[in-house]
């Protein structure tokens, strides 16, 4: 039997709730192998990121090179990329060896606060890697940033920004709205022709921690076994949606979703 690969570039999570952790076990859950080229370690519990350790631009580089020279990938999906350097060197690579399907999950700063990605690289990520992707996945925290604009508040704000987001070269734009306060969760999926509403009625769940990132994981998961996007998003979506209904309370603070829901689902 064989699997299709699906390689995660991103920050480590030592909590286990977001980023390389929640990548790797969303893509284990979906029948996928996964494998995974660190950015940075983050020191993050359930009450935040207590530090951050960058990885050097030999040891992403180094990474980068073993896993596509040799074993490649039937989607790249990326989380938190660090620095405009780190972008260059992600953007180099996959281009020099090739790729298939690419997933951006551009992760700025956490829920709690932190910076995870520098301001200084958003300007690199939007016109280095951006118009290389399959599908870009922003909250709307991160799509007001990224269009420097106002907060977006209302669903007619979300479906302008879509808009706006896609001009920058991306096949396909899913605006995420779990941020916006509301009995449904709505995202925007936008290809340049066709605009698709994703809603979800919003689960009452205070542990939330890591949706972001398992959402796109789940993306690329399902692009790598060959499903079109909107197939993709819709499984994505089942399986975060099952993983925010069962996630837990571990630690002081927010915990996590949690990843096997979707597998016990009915
Ligand atoms: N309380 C909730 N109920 C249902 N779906 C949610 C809830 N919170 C987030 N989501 C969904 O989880 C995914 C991640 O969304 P969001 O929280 O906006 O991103 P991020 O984790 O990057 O901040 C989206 O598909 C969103 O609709
Ligand atoms: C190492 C690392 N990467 C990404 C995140 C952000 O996770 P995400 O799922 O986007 O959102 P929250 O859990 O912060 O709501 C992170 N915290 N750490």
């Amino acid at each position: 039997m064989t699997l299709a690969k699906v390689l995660t570039i991103a920050g480590s999570d030592s909590g286990g709730g977001a980023g390389i952790q929640a990548d790797l076990k969303t893509f284990q859950e979906l029948d996928t192998y996964g494998m995974s080229v660190i950015t940075a370690i983050t020191a993050q519990n359930t009450r935040g990121v207590q530090a951050v350790f960058p990885v050097q631009l030999e040891a992403l580089r180094a990474q980068l090179e073993s896993v596509l020279s040799d074993i490649g990938a039937h989607s790249v999906k990326t989380g938190m990329l660090v620095s405009a350097e780190h972008i260059q060197i992600i953007a180099e690579l996959l281009s020099t060896y090739g790729y298939n399907n690419l997933v951006i999950d551009p992760v700025l700063g956490s829920t709690t606060g932190s910076e995870l990605t520098k301001q200084e690289a958003i300007h690199e990520l939007k016109t280095t890697l951006w118009p290389m992707a399959t599908v870009v996945t922003p909250n709307l925290i991160e799509a007001a940033r990224i269009l420097e604009t106002a907060p977006i508040e209302t669903v007619q704000e979300m479906e302008e920004a879509v808009y706006q987001l896609h001009e920058l070269g991306a096949s396909n734009i899913l605006l995420k709205g779990g941020h916006l306060p509301g009995e449904e969760s709505i995202d925007l999926l936008y290809d340049g022709q066709n605009l698709t509403h994703f809603s979800q009625k919003r689960i009452n769940q205070a542990n939330t921690h890591g949706t972001g990132c398992t959402l796109a994981s789940a993306i690329a998961a399902e692009l790598a076994k060959g499903a079109d996007i909107i197939d993709a998003v819709e499984t994505a979506k089942a399986f975060v949606t099952c993983a925010i209904k069962e996630g837990f309370s571990i630690g002081n603070g927010a915990g996590p979703v949690n990843h096997s829901a979707y597998r016990r689902r009915s």
